[in-house]
C-alpha cells in the first residue's frame, strides 16, 4: 500500500511541475506577445531654447530639413524649453510645445523609443531642466522603453574645435585681418556651464587672436574685451549672434539702437561696428555638429 502512495505522490509533483512549466511558458509568450504588440517606433524631438522673432524661427526650418535628410522615416517633433517663449508665441497664436507636453504626445501616439536632440549651445540650465524632464518620462510606469537626450553644441573640446571652423568659415568676406570679431553668446550666470564660453574663446585665440567671445549674461564680459581691443589697435568690430537664432538678443542687446546695445557702447568707444544678423542654425557645419550629437543619441536608443 504504502509503495503505491509513494508512486502517485511523485506522479503527483511530476504533473504539478510539467503544469508549472506549461503556465510559466504560457506566460513569458504572452509577455512576449505583449512586447511585440509595443513594437519599436521611433521618434525625434528637436528641442530648442526658441525664439518670438518670426525671422529669427526660419533658421530653425533649415535645421528640420536637414534632420529628416540625415534621419529619413523618422518622426520629427519640435519644443521649446522657454516658457516666457511659450507664452508669447501662444498670445500670437503660435503653439509650441514644451518638452515635457511634447513627450506625453508621443507617449500618447504610441511611440516608444524618443530621442530628444537640445539645440541649445551649453549643458546649462534649459538643458538640465530638458534632462530631468527626459528621465522622468523614460522612467514612467508604462511610459516610454527609452529616452536618449542628445549633447548641446559645445560638449567636447572637439565640438569646440569644430565650431571655431565652421564659425570661421562664416564671417564676413569683407572683414580684414585687423578688424576685430565678438561673437556674442547667451551666457548662463547662475550655472557652471558658462565656463565654457571662456573655453571656446582659448580656441578662438589658438586660430586668430582678434576673434572674442563674450556673453550678455554671462563670463566673459563686453567689458572684458575693451581693453584688448584698444591694446590691439583695433578699428573696427564685426558683431556675430554667438546663438542658434539671431533673435531677441541678437537684434536688441547686440545690434539694437538701445544707448547699452553692444553696437551703441562700442560706436560710443569710437569703433565702426558692423552687426551681423545670422542664426548660427543657419550655418550647415554647425547644424552637423547637433547632427552628430543626434547620431550618437539615436543609436543608444
Ligand atoms: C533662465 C533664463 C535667464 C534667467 O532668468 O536666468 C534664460 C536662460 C538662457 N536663455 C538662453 C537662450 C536664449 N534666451 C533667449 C531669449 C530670452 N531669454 C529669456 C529669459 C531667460 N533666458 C531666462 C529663462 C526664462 C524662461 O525659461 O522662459 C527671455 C525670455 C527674457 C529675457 O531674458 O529678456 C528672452 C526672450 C526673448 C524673446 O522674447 O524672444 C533666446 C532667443 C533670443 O535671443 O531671441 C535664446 C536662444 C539663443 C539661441 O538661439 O541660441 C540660454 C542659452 C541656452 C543655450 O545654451 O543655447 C540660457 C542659459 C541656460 O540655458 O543656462
Ligand atoms: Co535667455
Amino acid at each position: 500500500m504504502r509503495e503505491l502512495q509513494k508512486k502517485s505522490c511523485s506522479k503527483l509533483i511530476l504533473m504539478l511541475s510539467v503544469m508549472g512549466l506549461l503556465i510559466s511558458g504560457l506566460w513569458s509568450n504572452g509577455a512576449e506577445a505583449m512586447e511585440k504588440q509595443k513594437e519599436k517606433k521611433t521618434a525625434i524631438l528637436l528641442s530648442a531654447f526658441g525664439t518670438s522673432i518670426p525671422e529669427a524661427q526660419s533658421v530653425f526650418r533649415n535645421v528640420e530639413k536637414m534632420v529628416r535628410e540625415r534621419f529619413p522615416n523618422t518622426e520629427v517633433r519640435w519644443a521649446y524649453t522657454s516658457s516666457i517663449i511659450r507664452k508669447k508665441l501662444a498670445a500670437q497664436g503660435q503653439i509650441l510645445h514644451s518638452p515635457e507636453m511634447a513627450l506625453a504626445q508621443l507617449m500618447e501616439d504610441g511611440y516608444t523609443h524618443v530621442a530628444v536632440l537640445s539645440l541649445h549651445f551649453i549643458p546649462g540650465k534649459e538643458f538640465h531642466d530638458l534632462m530631468a524632464n527626459a528621465r522622468f518620462f523614460e522612467q514612467m510606469a508604462g511610459g516610454f522603453d527609452r529616452v536618449v537626450v542628445a549633447w548641446p553644441l559645445l560638449s567636447s573640446h572637439d565640438d569646440f574645435v569644430r565650431v571655431v571652423e565652421a564659425v570661421m568659415a562664416h564671417i564676413p568676406k569683407t572683414r580684414r585681418p585687423e578688424d576685430a570679431v565678438i561673437l556674442m553668446g547667451h551666457g548662463s550666470e547662475k550655472h557652471p556651464a558658462d565656463a565654457i564660453y571662456s573655453a571656446v574663446d582659448v580656441e578662438f585665440k589658438k586660430k586668430d587672436p582678434l576673434i572674442f567671445v563674450a556673453t550678455v549674461e554671462g563670463h566673459p564680459t563686453l567689458d572684458d574685451l575693451i581693453p584688448l581691443l584698444k591694446k590691439n589697435r583695433v578699428k573696427k568690430v564685426f558683431l556675430m549672434p554667438f546663438m542658434s537664432v539671431a533673435g531677441d538678443h541678437a537684434r536688441n542687446d547686440m545690434a539694437g539702437d538701445d544707448p547699452d546695445s553692444w553696437k551703441s557702447l562700442l560706436t560710443k568707444e569710437g569703433y565702426e561696428v558692423i552687426p551681423v544678423l545670422e542664426g548660427m542654425a543657419g550655418y550647415p557645419e554647425i547644424v552637423n555638429i547637433w547632427l552628430d550629437h543626434l547620431q550618437e543619441a539615436m543609436k543608444n536608443l
